[in-house]
């Protein structure tokens, strides 16, 4: 498959896919959008591949939608085609996403970031949600998702005032899980997931379906939903196999069955 706008590698058992508009900053218009959710469902259905990472350059991650190609959209064309709903199929693929972020991860780019399980960032990472200072909102997730991972204090910070935060501050307040050199961020993501896709599959997919009930639903439906999974995984070999392996003192060797 040749992309335009990605490039798509497997390393080992992980998918990884690179934006590749660095002229533009990475800006995400629907050519990327399409390329990047179908590679991403390419992924999510080779038995190959546990995890997948996505990153973009040094500079930028993405610096947002694609304003240039967005100015002109009339409101009856942006409603009847749900301008920007295509995205919403990266958080239909079950396996986990890593999203590794270096320099600007802006509007349509943090909230692309925020779609994926966890975000790596890079000491150089900056985020916000910038859309205010076009006349415009967040309209991939950035008013919803920012709020859940931040707060509603500085969410509303971020939106209302457009302002970046720095890769610190977003350690700080709990939008990425760590932050690493950048000369490191693509391995070190890259080890993240290859170490995802060492374990058992079925159990890699119910822990992220459980992470992500607890976004959706009461504590008490929640804490019932992990523990039906929990009990379901004592049906797999995996099982089996992971507690045995630690009882013999060796590697488990999963089948994913
Ligand atoms: C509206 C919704 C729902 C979502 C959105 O995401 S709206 C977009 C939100 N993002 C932004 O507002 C950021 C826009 N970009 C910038 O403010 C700056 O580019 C920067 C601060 C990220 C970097 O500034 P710098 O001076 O280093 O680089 P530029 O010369 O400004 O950019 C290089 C090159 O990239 C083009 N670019 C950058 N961002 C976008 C974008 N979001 N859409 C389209 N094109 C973008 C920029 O125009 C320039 O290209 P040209 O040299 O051809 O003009």
């Amino acid at each position: 498959m040749t992309y335009e706008t990605i490039i798509v590698e497997t390393r080992g058992k992980v998918g990884l896919i690179t934006l590749n508009r660095p002229k533009a900053l990475n800006a995400l218009n629907t050519e990327v959008m399409r390329e990047a959710v179908e590679a991403v469902n390419g992924f999510g259905a080779d038995p190959g591949i546990g995890a997948i990472v996505i990153t973009g350059s040094e500079k930028a991650f993405a610096a947002g939608a694609d304003i240039k190609q967005m100015q002109s959209i009339a409101f009856v064309d942006a409603y009847t085609q749900d301008f920007f709903v295509g995205w919403e199929e990266l958080t239909r693929v079950r396996k986990p996403i890593i999203a590794a972020v270096a320099g600007y991860a802006l509007g349509g780019g943090c909230e692309l970031a925020m779609m994926c399980d966890f975000i790596i960032a890079a000491d150089t990472a900056r985020f916000g949600q910038p859309e205010i200072t076009l006349g415009v909102m967040p309209g991939m997730g950035g008013s919803q998702r920012l709020t859940r991972f931040v707060g509603k204090s500085k969410a509303m910070d971020m939106c209302l005032t457009g302002r970046m935060m720095d890769a610190a501050e977003a350690e700080r307040c709990g939008l990425v899980s760590r932050v690493v050199p950048a000369g490191d961020l693509v391995e070190e993501a890259l080890k993240a997931a290859a170490k995802i896709a060492e374990f058992s599959l079925p159990s890699v997919m119910m822990t992220k379906e459980a992470v992500n009930r607890a976004y959706e639903t009461t504590l008490a439906e929640g804490l019932r939903f992990e523990r039906r999974l929990f009990h379901s995984l004592f049906a797999l070999d995996d099982q089996k196999e992971g507690m045995a392996a630690f009882a013999e003192k060796r590697k488990p060797n999963f089948t994913n069955r």
